[in-house]
């Protein structure tokens, strides 16, 4: 079975679309299917944009590296639109070497790990490496938006930063608040960043779910030879996924999403759906994790 549309519309986009899935199916589902339903493996080909939409609340995860010279950002076929933010919010994380974007004439420099959020009705988007040595790379997450807000840059002094766990539970780490409502106005893109202590292996436990919202998690920074066991499924009944370096995974509004590392990583967290609130969660309570 699979639940993938491998769609190359144009010589540099490579677009895939993932229907959303139940829990009911994903019960039923191998190791094979639950890869190809929820793990997004190949981000960053040199000057390709990479893409996957999820029917879970529309949302679009992608990758470009510009390693030659300057790329535009276009709509892929199935996005049906003049132009890729003619009906979308797009933010970008740098994860690479330094870049620039540059929206609409407005340049923007995006050390590693700076954000910018465009909004809807920005037409002109290019990407560019400085170095094409170390070139950038720009994970990027898209939403379907209804107003236009302002475009801005994230630093990393921008953020709203919370510190959470502690060492003795493994699970010591820092959130980095991006791309949320306490920083700027969005129509539902939320992005944001969480680097682990070293020594610290486990993200997002006590886990959660939200039925409000779906996320997607882009695991990085993970030294060569490691990988990350990232956790879903309903509480009660729950997979993983073994996920590498640089690799992301979908999770729908009814699936917990966290992970043990085999080392401490850092990793992107981007939601979208009903509403802005980060701190509408449904906790569940590590005894009754099944
Ligand atoms: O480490 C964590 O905990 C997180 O980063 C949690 C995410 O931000 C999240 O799941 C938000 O809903
Ligand atoms: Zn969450």
């Amino acid at each position: 079975m699979s639940d993938k549309n491998d769609v190359n519309t144009e010589q540099n986009i490579f677009f895939e679309s993932r229907y959303a899935s139940s829990p009911h199916e994903v019960k039923g589902m191998n190791t094979e299917q639950l890869r190809q339903n929820f793990l997004i493996e190949n981000l960053f080909v040199a000057d390709q944009f990479c893409w996957t939409l999820s029917f879970f609340d529309r949302y679009l995860t992608g990758g470009v590296m510009p390693t030659t010279g300057s790329l535009a950002l276009e709509a892929p076929e199935a996005l049906k639109a003049a132009y890729f933010l003619e009906r979308r919010e797009l933010g970008i994380i740098n994860v690479g070497g330094s870049g620039l974007v540059i929206a609409d004439g407005v340049e923007y420099e995006l050390a590693y790990k700076e954000a910018l959020y465009l909004g809807k009705g920005t037409r002109d988007i290019q990407f560019l490496s400085h170095d094409k040595g170390t070139p950038a790379k720009f994970y990027l997450n898209s939403t379907p938006a209804g107003q236009a807000y302002p475009s801005r840059k994230i630093a990393r002094t921008d953020a709203e930063v919370v510190e959470m766990g502690s060492m003795e539970t493994a699970n010591h780490r820092i959130i980095n608040k991006l791309i949320v409502n306490s920083i700027l106005p969005t129509n539902q893109l939320q992005m944001g960043m969480t680097e682990l202590k070293a020594g610290s292996v486990w993200n997002t436990m006590p886990a959660h779910t939200h039925d409000r919202r779906m996320e997607v998690y882009f695991y990085f920074e993970v030294p060569e030879g490691q990988a990350v066991s990232h956790f879903m499924g309903q509480p009660q009944e729950t997979r993983h996924l073994w996920v590498q370096n640089e690799q992301a995974v979908i999770s729908p509004n009814w699936s917990i999403h966290a992970g043990a590392g085999t080392s401490s990583y850092t990793f992107i967290w981007g939601m979208a759906g009903e509403n802005l609130d980060y701190g509408d969660m449904d906790f569940c309570a590590i005894k009754d994790l099944r």
